[in-house]
C-alpha cells in the first residue's frame, strides 16, 4: 500500500514517556501516520527538542490541543495525559467521529463511583465512560474490535492480571488468597521530575510504595471479580526497583485442588493463551526475567506450584511502557481496526 493510503493518527501527551514510545512504536507500523503530537508545556517546541535521536524521523513541532483541528487530521487519537484529563477531551473527540485509546485510568472504569473514589475526581459523564471498553486483548479481545473508546490498562494490572486469569477463569483458587507482590522499574512514574525518582534517590535500593492503598488495586480487583463471576479482593503491594524499564508481578494463591502439580498449570495455562500472541508461557521450572519483555510487547509467565503449601505461584514479566501501556495500545487499535493483531508490534527483545 501507499503512503496515502495510511490512517492519520494523533499523540496528545506526545511529550511524555507513553508519548515517545507511541511516537517511536508508530513511525514502524505500516497501516498508519503520524500527523499530529499534541501537549501543554511542550507545545510549540519541536519533537527533536524533546527527543533528539528521533529528530531526523519526525521533524516536526509539538502543538496545542485544539480538538477541531486533530479532528480534521486524525481518525484515531491516543491520550497519553495524567489521570483527570482525558476525561475532557474524549467525548468532544468521539462527537467528531475519531476513534479513542486512552492511556490513562480515565475509562478503565465501568463504574464511576470505584473511579472517584480512587482518584478522588468527580464525573458525571457516566455515558461515554460506560461505552469504553477495558483494553487488554488477551481478555476481551471481541469487545475492543467493537469499540470505538479504549480504556487502556494500567502496567500493575496488565502484568497481574495475565498471570491471574487461567486460575480465576477456571476456578481454580480460593478468591480470599491472592497475594501480588509487583516490581516496577521508575519510568513508570513517567518523565516529569519527581525527587523520588532522582539517580540518587531511587538506586541502590527497593522500596514498597503505596502499601495496602495503591490506587491499581481498584482495576484489578473489578477486573479479578469479572473473571471470578463474584466480588473478591486481592493483596497488591508495589515496589520501585533500581531500573528504568520493566515490571515483574509474582503473584500467589492457594489452590482448591491440593492434587494439582505444576505441569497441570502449565498446560492450563498454554491452553488459555493459545490464540495470544504476545503471551509466553514458559516451560517447566523457567521463570521469567524483565530484561526478555524489555523492549517488547510481550508478557513472559513463569508458573510453579509449592507442594507444601497448595499455592500456585505465577510471575509475569512485561516493559511497563511497552505491553503495561503504549504497546498495548497499538494492540487494541490494530484490533479495532481489524488489523493483524501483532502489526508494527515487537514480540522479541535484545539481550542483555
Ligand atoms: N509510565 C508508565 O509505565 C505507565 C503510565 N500509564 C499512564 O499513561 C499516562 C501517561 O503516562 P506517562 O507517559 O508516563 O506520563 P509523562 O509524565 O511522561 O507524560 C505526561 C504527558 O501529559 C502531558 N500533560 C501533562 N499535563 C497536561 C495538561 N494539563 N494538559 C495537557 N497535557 C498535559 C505532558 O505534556 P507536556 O510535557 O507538554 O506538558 C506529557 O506529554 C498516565 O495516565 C499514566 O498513568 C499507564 C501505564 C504505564
Ligand atoms: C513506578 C510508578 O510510579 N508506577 C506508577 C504506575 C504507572 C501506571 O501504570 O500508570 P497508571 O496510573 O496509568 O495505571 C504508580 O505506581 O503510580
Amino acid at each position: 500500500m501507499g503512503d496515502s493510503d495510511r490512517i492519520p493518527v494523533g499523540i496528545i501527551g506526545a511529550s511524555g514517556y507513553g508519548g515517545v514510545q507511541l511516537v517511536r512504536l508508530l513511525l514502524d507500523h505500516p497501516r498508519v501516520e503520524i500527523a499530529y503530537l499534541g501537549g501543554d508545556s511542550s507545545a510549540g517546541r519541536p519533537y527533536a527538542d524533546l527527543y533528539p535521536h528521533l529528530g531526523h524521523r519526525f521533524p516536526q513541532a509539538v502543538e496545542p490541543i485544539d480538538l477541531d483541528a486533530i479532528a480534521a487530521r486524525c481518525e484515531i487519537v491516543f491520550l497519553g495525559l495524567p489521570h483527570g484529563l482525558a476525561y475532557e477531551l474524549v467525548p468532544g473527540l468521539l462527537e467528531r467521529g475519531c476513534r479513542v485509546f486512552d492511556l490513562s485510568a480515565d475509562y478503565r472504569f465501568q463504574n464511576l463511583d470505584d473511579y472517584t473514589a480512587a482518584y478522588s475526581i468527580d464525573r458525571r459523564d457516566r455515558e461515554v465512560a460506560a461505552s469504553a471498553v477495558y483494553g487488554l486483548p488477551e481478555l476481551y479481545r471481541g469487545r475492543i474490535e467493537e469499540t470505538r473508546l479504549v480504556g487502556c490498562p494500567g502496567c500493575y494490572p496488565t502484568a497481574s492480571l495475565l498471570a491471574l486469569a487461567p486460575l480465576l477463569k477456571q476456578g481454580l483458587i480460593d478468591l480470599e488468597t491472592v497475594v501480588i507482590d509487583a516490581k516496577s522499574g521508575t519510568s513508570g512514574s513517567g518523565r516529569k521530575a519527581k525527587i523520588g525518582m532522582l539517580l540518587a534517590e531511587a538506586d541502590s535500593t527497593v522500596t514498597a510504595y503505596g502499601v495496602a492503598g495503591h490506587r491499581h488495586t481498584p482495576e484489578i480487583e473489578q477486573l479479578c471479580s469479572e473473571l471470578a463471576g463474584q466480588e473478591m479482593r486481592v493483596q497488591f503491594t508495589p515496589h520501585l526497583m533500581p531500573m528504568v524499564r520493566g515490571m515483574l508481578a509474582t503473584v500467589y494463591a492457594k489452590l482448591r485442588d491440593p492434587g494439582l502439580v505444576r505441569e497441570d498449570l502449565l498446560t492450563i495455562y498454554s491452553v488459555f493463551y493459545r490464540s495470544s500472541p504476545f503471551v509466553r508461557v514458559l516451560p517447566n521450572g523457567i521463570y521469567p526475567q524483565t530484561k526478555w519483555a524489555a523492549t517488547t510487547n510481550s508478557c513472559y509467565l513463569g508458573v510453579e506450584v509449592d507442594p507444601r503449601t497448595g499455592r500456585a505461584i505465577v510471575m509475569s514479566a512485561i516493559d511497563n511502557l511497552i505491553k503495561g501501556q503504549s504497546g498495548q495500545a497499538i494492540q487494541c487499535m490494530n484490533l479495532a481496526m481489524g488489523w493483524e493483531e501483532t502489526l508494527g508490534l515487537p514480540l522479541l527483545g535484545f539481550y542483555p
